[in-house]
């Protein structure tokens, strides 16, 4: 279940690539790159690029035409527009950076540290970020001036400091999501100095929101250094966009096209930042859907594969089933021609590696694969119904009303929102179409078969306020609350202790018996598969090696991979006598 709800992102190489590829075929992302690298090599080639240096006067060249060497015309001192829009792209540029650097360098790194450390470093870092906020960057900018003087630079400097608090909120709300993820956890176990997890596993979780934030302030940067340059606050020795629209409005009524140029270099420059921002910030919203997706084989339409089981005992018969994902190369299968059968009142195990596919496997029949995830062939075939890629409405039907899931987290499958009665009763107003009332008496009456000592408290209850073997006990009583045919069970007794992993599989058990419920059970535990299934399925890479009735299997285990499972589980340990009811049985 670990990597399903853990999408595969790749290497970080591998997802940069991603993302610069897909940045580059969205049209405006490719657009805004492009003119984003024209103007960074116009400023660093200025002097190789610029026909004249920024300030030549030729005096005969005032509010010249454009002509005679001078592409864009002359400004009002007789100086080449062309060339100190070159040069100004230079110093434009170079104030953005500052501010940027400055920025983000105090904004992300206290960020980082106030997030992960949290406590009164975080109080105190919230307190200066809440105060930086609260002064109005203009005014500031104007009382440095008053005391600096003209230089720009320095007056970028202070604009940075003005913007961090814009960074450090990001990235501190970026590390609050991520710190307590279970690999930063495994991380700290494993020995790892904070300040290695927090450069090693949290900065490359949050660079790309940070990326993003980067190319919007690098805009804005610009818009507000050619402001103070367009107020005369700039260094009037020194080329800039802003300087030069300050001296195209001097002269406007003598060559109103002038001010055209450093305007458009501001808006063009300024808007590329923004789409390249939005490019960015579209891919991630995309998640792993790569380019090539849209010249991938369709998957197979409903009921396009093979015919209905004869067996009108067979509630589920999934016949040659492949998944995939969408990988840089194609499809990477995941289940490679997976074939199950269920019996009804019949409890089926999937037992198998890490990895093998189990998971998968069920998600295809419940229609619940992660993003990308598609049927590739093959079909599933649910009481005469091929139900492999039906449409989601078809299968919102099924699901919970005729096919449930118990999943592996008990814990993060409740909403710590809600009580666990309206948890309950949601599902069963909704899919039997019964009332709060009658739900409310129902829901009152399953927590007690589950064995909830007092149902009322329970049902009263927040997720936090009950234990972790309670919680899979009222997710096992949603799952059966609308009486549903096949249960698929997704490791149900892994996250829990020792004891209670018995009392809750022998609770599965009963019901399963008291409602002849169709079970599959994804485990990798041999002792549950012999306390609980009929028959069993192994599983490795993706395909099924081995079906046979739980008796044989322990007995006389065909393939060699059962053999080495059941040896790596019966090593030294003598085997316990099993009996699990036959189907007849259960439906006695
Ligand atoms: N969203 C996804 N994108 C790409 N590959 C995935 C995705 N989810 C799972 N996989 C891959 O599918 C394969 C099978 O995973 P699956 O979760 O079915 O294994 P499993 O047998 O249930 O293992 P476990 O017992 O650890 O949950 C794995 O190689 C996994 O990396």
């Amino acid at each position: 279940m670990s990597a399903a709800s853990t999408p595969q992102t790749g290497t970080p190489a591998a997802t940069r690539d991603g993302i610069v590829r897909s940045v580059l075929t969205n049209p405006l992302g490719l657009l805004a790159a492009a003119l984003l690298t024209m103007v960074i090599l116009a400023a660093v080639f200025a002097p190789q690029i610029a026909p004249f240096p920024a300030d030549e006067l030729q005096i005969f060249k005032i509010n010249a035409p454009p002509g005679d060497g001078y592409f864009l015309g002359g400004d009002g001192s007789g100086r080449d527009i062309f060339s100190r829009l070159v040069y100004g792209a230079r110093n434009t540029l170079t104030g953005a950076l500052i501010a940027i650097s400055v920025a983000a360098s105090i904004g992300v790194t206290s960020g980082l540290f106030a997030g992960y450390f949290g406590g009164r470093r975080e109080v105190v870092m919230s307190w200066i970020s809440d105060g930086l906020m609260a002064l109005p960057s203009l005014i500031v900018l104007l009382a440095f001036y008053q005391s600096l003087g003209s230089s720009i630079q320095v007056s970028m400097v202070i604009f940075g400091v003005m913007l961090a608090p814009g960074f450090y909120r990001l990235t501190r709300n970026l590390v609050n999501g991520v710190k307590h993820e279970l690999y930063v956890d495994a991380a700290r176990v494993s020995g790892l100095s904070d300040l290695r997890i927090i450069v090693r596993h949290i900065l490359l979780v949050i660079r790309a929101p940070v990326i993003i934030q980067v190319s919007i302030v690098a805009g804005v940067s610009i818009v507000i250094q050619a402001g103070l340059e367009f107020l005369g606050l700039g260094d009037p020795a020194v080329p800039t966009w802003g300087g030069m629209l300050q001296d195209a409005f001097a002269n406007m009524f003598v060559v109103p096209t002038a001010i055209l140029w450093p305007g458009l270099a501001i808006s063009v420059t300024v808007a590329s930042f923004v789409l390249l921002a939005n490019a960015i910030r579209d891919r991630l919203q995309q998640g792993n859907r790569v380019a090539k997706v849209a010249a991938l084989p369709a998957p197979v339409a409903a009921s396009a594969v093979g015919a209905a089981p004869g067996d009108k005992d067979a509630l589920l018969e999934v016949r040659d089933l492949v998944v995939g994902y969408p990988s840089a190369d194609g499809w990477t299968e995941v289940v490679k021609g997976v074939s199950l059968q269920l019996r009804r009142g019949e409890v089926l195990g999937l037992v198998g590696e890490s990895g093998s596919g189990k998971t998968q496997t069920a998600f295809a029949v419940l229609g619940l694969l992660s993003t990308g995830g598609r049927i590739l062939s093959g079909s599933i075939w649910f009481d005469g119904r091929d139900i492999a890629n039906l449409p989601e409405e078809e299968m919102r039907k099924l699901r919970g009303k005729r096919i449930a899931y118990v999943p592996q987290e008990p814990m993060s499958n409740l909403d710590p929102a809600f009580r666990i009665g309206y948890q309950l009763t949601e599902p069963m107003v909704t899919v039997l179409g019964i009332s709060r009332g009658e739900a409310k008496a129902r829901a009152l009456k399953l927590l007690a078969r589950v064995g909830m000592p007092n149902p009322l408290r329970t049902f009263n209850a927040y997720p936090h306020q009950i234990s972790g073997g309670m919680a899979q006990r009222v997710l096992i009583a949603r799952a059966i609350s609308c009486n549903p045919d096949l249960l698929i069970a997704d490791e149900p007794t892994t996250a829990l202790d020792v004891t209670v992993q018995a009392e809750v599989l022998e609770l599965l058990r009963d019901l399963q018996a008291e409602m002849n419920m169709s079970v599959v059970l994804v485990t990798h535990n041999f002792g549950v598969v012999a306390d609980i299934c009929h028959r069993v399925s192994v599983m490795k890479d993706g395909k099924v090696v081995e079906t046979s009735d739980v008796r044989s299997l322990f007995a006389d285990p065909q393939h060699d991979y059962t053999k080495m499972l059941l040896g790596a589980v019966l090593d030294d340990v003598t085997p316990r006598v099993y009996r699990p009811l036959s189907v007849k049985e259960v439906s006695a």
